[in-house]
C-alpha cells in the first residue's frame, strides 16, 4: 500500500493538532501491515508504571527509556480513543484543537543536547576496548546523537507516512507523552511479540549496508557473528530463567533493515507458557546485549560512565500493548526526537575486543541514514 499517496488528510490533520496541543498520542503501523493505528488519551495524562508488571492486563501504549532513573520514567498511554486508519471524526478533531489541558506542561527543550564529536566516541570505543581486555564485560553498545536543524517545510505527519512507505518491514511510529517528549521511528527490532498462541522475541545485530546484492549472499565476520553470538545467547539465558524450555529457534539468518542488513534469530514459543508475564519477560529481556552489553551490569555502568548525551528513549522499549489481542513492544532504533525547530538523531554499535574504532564511527552514521534519506526526501 502506498501510504504517502493515499489520502491520510484526517490522521495528519489529527497528529498535528496533538502536537501542537501538547496531547498524549500514539501512531503506529506495524511491519508488513496496511493499518495504521493512532491512540489519543485527551482527558488525562500517561501513567507512570512503578513496574511493568500487570502489563498483561492494561490496553494501551507503553514508552520505557533505556535506563529508569527520576528523569525518565515508563509511562503508559491508556486511550481515551483509538483510530484506525483515517478513520477520523472532524469533529473530534476540531474539539481537540480547542482542548488546553496539555498546554501548561512545558514541553522539551534541546538546550543541552549536543552532537557528539568523532573523537569522543572513537576514545570510548578504544577504552571500552582496553575495559573488554582487562575482562571487565565482553560486548557493549555504544552509541552517539546529532542535532540537526528541521527544514521549514517540515511536517511531522508527512514524515511519518514516508517512513510507513519506505519501510514496510519496519515498526514505524510517532508518539508523543509529556515527560517523554515527541519521537518518530521505524525500528527493526521487536522485543517481545504477543499475537494469538504464540510469542516471538529476536536475536539482532551485526550490520552491514545493503546493496543490490541476493539478501542470502551478504557474508559476516567472526567479529558480527560473534556480536550477534552474544544476544543470541542471552535471549536463550533468558529464557530459561523463566523456565521457558519449549521454544523455536531459527538462524541466524540475514534480515534487511532499511539500507542496512543484520544477522537476526528468531525465537517463538507458545503464549501459553509466558503465563501473563509480560512484564516480568521485558524487565529480564531489557536492555538485551543488542543496545547494552554483556553483562548487562557492567556495561551499563560504562555506558552511564562514558557517553556523554542521555540516551533518555533512545534504545529503551516502546509499543501498543492488547491493542486488537496483540502485543508489539519493540526496541526504539533508527529513531529521531523531535524538537520545535530541530531534532535529535541516535545511533549505536556493538562493540567487542576486534572492534576498529573508526568502522564503528562509520555504522553508526550508517545507521542515521535510516531516518536521513527520508527527511531529505522532498514533499511532493
Ligand atoms: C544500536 C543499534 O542497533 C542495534 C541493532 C542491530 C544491529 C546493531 C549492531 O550491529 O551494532 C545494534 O546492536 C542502533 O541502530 O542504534
Amino acid at each position: 500500500m502506498a501510504f504517502e499517496n493515499s489520502s491520510y488528510q484526517s490522521l495528519g490533520k489529527l497528529q498535528t493538532v496533538c502536537l501542537k496541543q501538547n496531547i498524549p498520542f500514539a501512531s503506529y503501523r506495524l511491519p508488513l501491515d496496511n493499518e495504521i493505528i493512532t491512540l489519543v488519551q485527551h482527558h488525562s495524562f500517561p501513567e507512570k508504571l512503578s513496574s511493568t508488571q500487570d502489563l498483561d492486563k492494561k490496553i494501551g501504549f507503553v514508552v520505557a527509556p533505556f535506563d529508569e532513573t527520576a528523569k525518565h520514567g515508563t509511562y503508559f498511554l491508556k486511550p481515551d480513543c483509538v483510530f484506525f486508519s483515517d478513520q477520523i471524526e472532524a469533529v473530534y478533531i476540531q474539539k481537540l484543537s480547542e482542548n488546553n489541558r496539555f498546554l501548561s506542561i512545558e514541553k522539551l527543550k534541546e538546550k543541552d543536547i549536543q552532537t557528539t564529536a568523532p573523537s569522543e566516541y572513537i576514545n570510548n570505543v578504544n577504552a571500552a576496548k582496553t575495559a573488554m581486555t582487562e575482562g571487565r564485560f565482553h560486548k557493549v553498545v555504544l552509541s552517539k546523537i546529532r542535532l540537526e536543524k528541521l527544514d521549514d517545510k517540515f511536517i511531522a505527519a508527512d514524515f511519518f507516512l514516508k517512513l510507513c512507505d519506505k519501510y514496510p518491514h519496519a515498526f514505524v511510529y510517532m508518539i508523543q507523552l509529556p515527560e517523554v517528549g515527541s519521537w518518530i521511528g521505524a525500528t527493526p527490532e521487536p522485543l517481545v511479540v504477543i499475537e494469538n498462541d504464540c510469542v516471538k522475541t529476536v536475536s539482532l545485530a551485526g550490520t552491514q549496508m545493503s546493496t543490490d546484492a541476493e539478501i542470502e549472499s551478504y557474508g559476516w565476520s567472526n567479529k558480527e557473528k560473534e556480536e550477534q553470538g552474544i544476544v543470541t545467547n542471552f535471549v536463550e539465558q533468558t529464557l530459561k530463567s523463566l523456565d521457558i524450555r519449549n521454544y523455536d529457534k531459527t538462524g541466524p539468518t540475514n534480515y534487511q533493515a532499511a539500507n542496512l542488513i543484520h544477522l537476526k534469530t528468531a525465537f517463538e514459543f507458545p503464549t501459553a507458557d509466558l503465563k501473563n508475564r509480560l512484564g516480568d519477560f521485558l524487565k529480564a529481556l531489557h536492555p538485551t546485549p543488542s543496545v547494552g552489553g554483556l553483562p548487562k551490569a557492567e556495561a551499563r555502568e560504562f555506558i552511564l560512565a562514558n557517553e556523554k548525551h542521555d540516551r533518555s528513549y533512545y534504545t529503551g522499549f516502546l509499543g501498543p500493548i492488547n491493542i486488537e489481542n496483540k502485543s508489539h513492544v519493540f526496541v526504539n532504533l533508527r529513531c529521531l526526537q523531535l524538537f520545535e525547530k530541530q531534532f535529535v538523531l541516535y545511533s549505536g554499535a556493538g562493540i567487542t575486543t576486534s572492534s576498529v574504532a573508526e568502522k564503528e564511527w562509520e555504522e553508526t552514521d550508517n545507521k542515521m541514514m535510516t531516518m536521513m534519506n527520508v527527511m531529505k526526501t522532498p514533499n511532493p
